[in-house]
């Protein structure tokens, strides 16, 4: 039986490791600290049973994709990370962990998007912490397959995000399901869940740095 507390505990070893060469995550990261980022991105099982291929964008060092992949060993998880140094610490720990449901993409979502071997490939998606809404929205959905769903970990101005978010619900072809609350550390957060409800439109993602710069 895999045992995830040591592949975790093996992960951070190597997380605070190679946190010292490279800025993975902010210098002053301590332990508490990791952890609760841990916990903030299995937050999602105790309200979902994720099932499928999934796909993380914006991994950076590991959340929430790497930790629920090492959690979720039956559940295929693609990394989407633009950044090299975080991408290369992604691929050392799914070999040294022995992740073998771990791919790491090296590519900017919006050219992922695009590549017909990822474009609604997966079940659904997941992300924290990469951008506001309706530019993750143009990121994520042309990923999912019809049907599929985007988590997205939100703090507490997701209602905000929402109601900017709607032209791009309507444009891509998504609806807000449901909303996740719960606390983390002292901090309330929520996961906002959007059902993909049409395929994509050709023009969309559109090129690099556009969805950010022109949100829909
Ligand atoms: C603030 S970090 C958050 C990392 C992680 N998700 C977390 O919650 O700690 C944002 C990460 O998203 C990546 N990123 C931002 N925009 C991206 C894009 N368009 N495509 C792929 N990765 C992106 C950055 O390189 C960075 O590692």
């Amino acid at each position: 039986m895999i045992d995830m507390e040591y592949i975790v505990n093996k992960y951070k070893e190597l997380l605070i490791q190679e946190n010292k060469k490279h800025n993975l995550v902010s210098r002053r990261m301590d332990v508490e600290e990791l952890d609760e980022h841990i916990r903030d991105s299995l937050a999602i099982l105790d309200w979902v049973n994720l099932s499928g291929r999934g796909v993380d964008i914006g991994t950076g060092a590991g959340f929430p994709g790497l930790i629920l992949a090492i959690y979720c060993p039956d559940i295929a998880f693609t990394l989407i990370e633009a950044d090299l140094k975080k991408s290369m610490f992604l691929t050392k720990v799914g070999r040294e962990c022995n992740l073998s449901n771990v791919q790491v993409v090296r590519k900017r979502a919006e050219e992922a998007g695009r590549d017909l071997e990822l474009r609604e490939r997966f079940d659904f998606c997941t992300s924290r912490a990469v951008a506001a809404m309706r530019v993750m929205l143009e990121y994520a959905l042309p990923l999912v397959k019809k049907g599929g769903l985007v988590y997205m970990w939100k703090g507490p101005n997701f209602e905000e995000e929402w109601k900017e978010a709607h032209n791009a619900l309507e444009v891509l072809g998504g609806r807000v399901v449901d909303v996740y609350a719960y606390a983390s550390g002292d901090r309330r957060r929520y996961i906002v869940a959007v059902e993909k409800t049409a395929p994509t439109p050709e023009k969309y993602p559109r090129r690099t740095g556009i969805p950010a710069k022109r949100p829909l």
